[in-house]
């Protein structure tokens, strides 16, 4: 039988290569690795890549085995499910591995400037409501420069037009460099092996018929940055339309609040 959350959350608690920060306590316990991941836990000066909402941490775990001269960090508030990457990378003696349970809002205060190389946005929730929430807003984007090297490298992987859209007007609107990008992956040809880890959701997505996006950018240090002000047409099937007071749902709009329940 699997295990239930608290014994996952114990866990977690247990395993020395899991930082828990949540916003909640982390005025009160003092962070101590910032500028120091490298020195103090992975004992090298490798470069660090971040997952940012990681889930399961599929990313994080499969990249950290094809590369074992980077150190890859899972970011994630929930820790349940946090915990399968945890587990796999902890029985298989990744060395290179960790996880930082916390709010990505607040993600600047556990990394030092230039101490990150890349970011994977793996399936981010697209928040199409707000635009300061989302993973790929100019409000993530100015926390983000404050920590990765000149020109470090974002990977925006998604079932979302919406998000994949509102990313490409925002590194147009900022002339971000872009590197690579494809409105369908599976279908163009271009996996590789790192294209191809897939994620939880992306499975979901990938059954559902969905297309996968694929988005990687520079990111530059200098000049303010600008919101796009573009209105990009809703996905259609996440819950973002259903009406509160018919309670009627799609079927996809139901399935995506079962996968957000997990
Ligand atoms: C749609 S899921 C994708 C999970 C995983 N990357 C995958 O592809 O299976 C989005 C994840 O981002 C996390 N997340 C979203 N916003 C967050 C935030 N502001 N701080 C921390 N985690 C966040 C959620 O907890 C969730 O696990």
């Amino acid at each position: 039988m699997g295990k239930n959350k608290l014994q996952k959350f114990a866990d977690m608690r247990s395993y020395p290569h899991v930082f828990e920060y949540p916003y909640s306590v982390v005025d009160n316990v003092p962070f101590e690795m910032q500028g120091k991941w490298g020195k103090e836990f992975f004992k090298n000066d490798n470069p660090i890549v971040l997952e940012l909402g990681c889930g399961r941490g599929e990313y994080t775990v499969g990249l950290g085995r094809m590369f074992p001269d980077k150190n890859f960090i899972g970011v994630d508030i929930k820790g349940s499910r946090m915990w399968s990457g945890a587990s796999d990378s902890l029985k298989e003696g990744l060395n290179n591995v960790a996880f930082l349970r916390t709010n990505i809002e607040i993600i600047d205060r556990f990394f030092a400037e230039g101490e990150v190389s890349e970011i994977w946005l793996t399936f981010s929730d697209p928040q199409m409501k707000k635009a300061t929430k989302r993973l790929t807003s100019t409000y993530f984007m100015d926390r983000y420069r404050k920590f990765l090297v000149p020109d470090g490298i974002i990977h925006l992987k998604t079932d979302s037009n919406f998000m994949f859209t509102y990313t490409n007007y925002m590194v147009q609107e900022n002339k971000f460099p872009v590197l690579f990008v494809t409105e369908d992956l599976y279908h163009s040809g271009l996996v590789d092996d790192i294209l191809g880890i897939q994620t939880y959701y992306e499975q979901q997505w990938l059954d559902r018929g969905l297309n996968i996006k694929y988005l990687k950018f520079t990111l530059p240090q200098e000049g303010a940055l600008k919101e796009p002000e573009q209105e990009i047409e809703l996905d259609t099937y996440r819950s973002y339309n259903r009406s509160k007071r018919s309670g009627k749902k799609t079927t996809l709009a139901f399935e995506d609040e079962q996968l957000e329940n997990e």
